[in-house]
């Protein structure tokens, strides 16, 4: 009950700060914004959070092999990465920055690119480092030179981990990153610049997509529309414009803060621009833990209906947001206890509201655990089938409509010339692959994919079903 009473608290204070609460006015769908790959296909992103492993891992690299990548893309097709990066290994001391870490990470998105991933890398961050214990064991992250507790308290003793987001240290760690307490202006212009080392070395790299720039940020003592529109707005300009320094055409992921908008709770995030020439290539990234799941219950009966009430209240408020950015979306978290009743019913309706969205997911983690799509033992969880589906890898158009079923797939959009589109088909369901309603179908039987080229303009209704 303690993290309960917590999360309610804690949503209290940030409805509080932030003045608003959700509301389920019908939103407006996205404007046509869409992730595109290099020849302009609207990409429909479909992968893992890999991996928290690397959160504590000396290397800052996730425990996992190529032959687990080459197992997910046979269990489930995903073609994409949320790839979790760490600012102490970019930047292990001030103006320093280690490439032989990045060439690390760089082996990593050669894998991942050779079997036709796209790759975003996350700056992650959880209680903002490892600095804020003496013995390293409370968040991750933040190198310790940039970590600054003024002496406050940290107490590790806590029910759940969360709550030490809210311990006087952490909270001061915050305040001086975001130069809240104006003693250190320093430390948002070096992570702009350690972003701006990481983007120098990936921008030609075709696998990799873009750069996530903070993972869930928590404003310390400054919270919701002041933080979201403050400083986290001034960060996001300020590394925007070191990355573009060095990088016009990778997509820069903006996420709002993780507390309230998690759960469903309205972002105050600003427009932020893109100065690159030509349209801009900012997403928004947000994540997605539904508030009763989050207090203990399970997707069942009672709960089943009250998450389903904050699924609209996330949808509505993404899209909202979305369109404030002028941006697409894409879901960089969600996941739960694969063990749970109701949770394979949880996943399918997540990835069911993110198809109608056109927005990519990313699911967490990829890490061997109850939650992933392959327990500590290896063996598979009911991730596996929930998560295996047909979907539309890329769209030679802007997508109207994509719905997905265990033996069919439609996919409704504005073709534009830009390529033939290439849609995912998992053994369940497909076993000898699919057949198109229109076009001319290919089927590429070891990736699993069929390439369908339809005419270049005008509306199509392409309908997949089992060949
Ligand atoms: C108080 N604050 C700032 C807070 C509380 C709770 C979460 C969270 O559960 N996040 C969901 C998942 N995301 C991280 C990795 O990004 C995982 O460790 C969490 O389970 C985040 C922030």
């Amino acid at each position: 009950m303690k993290r309960a009473r917590w999360i309610v608290s804690l949503a209290a204070l940030v409805v509080l700060a932030g003045g608003v609460a959700a509301t389920t006015r019908s939103a407006p769908q996205p404007g046509g914004r869409f992730i595109t790959d290099e020849q302009g296909r609207t990409l429909i992103l479909r992968g893992f959070n890999t991996a928290s492993s690397a959160k504590g891992a000396p290397d800052a690299l996730p425990e996992l092999t190529k032959a687990d990548i080459d197992r997910e893309y046979r269990d489930m097709g995903t073609n994409f990465v949320r790839f979790l990066i760490m600012w102490r290994a970019v930047e292990p001391q001030p103006g320093t920055y280690d490439t032989k870490y990045l060439d690390k990470v760089a082996e990593w998105v050669r894998w991942y690119g050779e079997r036709g991933y796209h790759v975003m890398l996350d700056m992650h961050q959880d209680v903002w480092g490892s600095g804020v214990t003496p013995a390293g064991t409370a968040g991750n992250g933040a190198p310790t030179w940039a970590t600054y507790l003024d002496g406050l308290p940290v107490d590790t003793d806590q029910p759940t981990w969360e709550m030490l987001y809210l311990e006087p240290g952490v909270i001061r760690a915050f305040d001086n990153f975001w130069n809240t307490t104006g003693e250190h202006p320093e430390l948002m212009d070096h992570y702009a610049k350690a972003w701006k080392a990481v983007a120098a070395r990936f921008k030609d790299d075709p696998a990799v997509l873009g750069y996530d720039l903070m993972n869930e940020p928590w404003g310390g003592s400054v919270q919701g529309p002041q933080f979201e529109t403050g400083p986290l707005a001034t960060l996001y300009r300020t590394t925007i414009s070191e990355i573009r320094s060095v990088d016009s055409d990778s997509w820069i992921f903006l996420e709002p803060q993780a507390v309230g908008v998690n759960w469903g709770l309205p972002s105050a995030l600003p427009y932020v621009d893109d100065p690159r020439s030509g349209p801009p290539r900012i997403a928004y990234a947000p994540h997605l833990y539904p508030l009763p799941l989050d207090l203990g219950d399970d997707y069942t009966a009672g709960s089943k209906d009250w998450t389903d009430r904050t699924l609209g209240w996330w949808r509505d408020n993404v899209l909202r947001t979305a369109d404030r950015l002028d941006a697409p979306v894409l879901l960089g978290e969600f996941g739960l206890d694969m063990t749970r009743p109701g949770a394979s019913d949880l996943v399918d309706r997540v990835v069911r509201l993110s198809e109608r969205a056109g927005a990519g997911v990313a699911y967490w983690s990829r890490d061997p655990w109850s939650w992933g799509p392959y327990d500590e033992s290896g063996t598979a969880t009911p991730l596996v089938g929930v998560y295996a589906r047909p979907y539309p890898r890329a769209i030679g158009g802007v997508p109207v409509d994509i719905r997905s079923e265990a033996r069919s797939l439609t996919v409704t959009f504005d073709a534009n010339g830009t390529g033939p589109t290439e849609i995912y088909l998992p053994a369940a369901g497909f076993p000898d692959g699919g057949r198109a309603s229109e076009g001319e179908a290919t089927w590429d039987a070891a990736r699993r994919v069929l390439t369908v080229r339809t005419k270049t303009s005008g509306r199509v209704t392409l309908t997949i079903t089992p060949a």
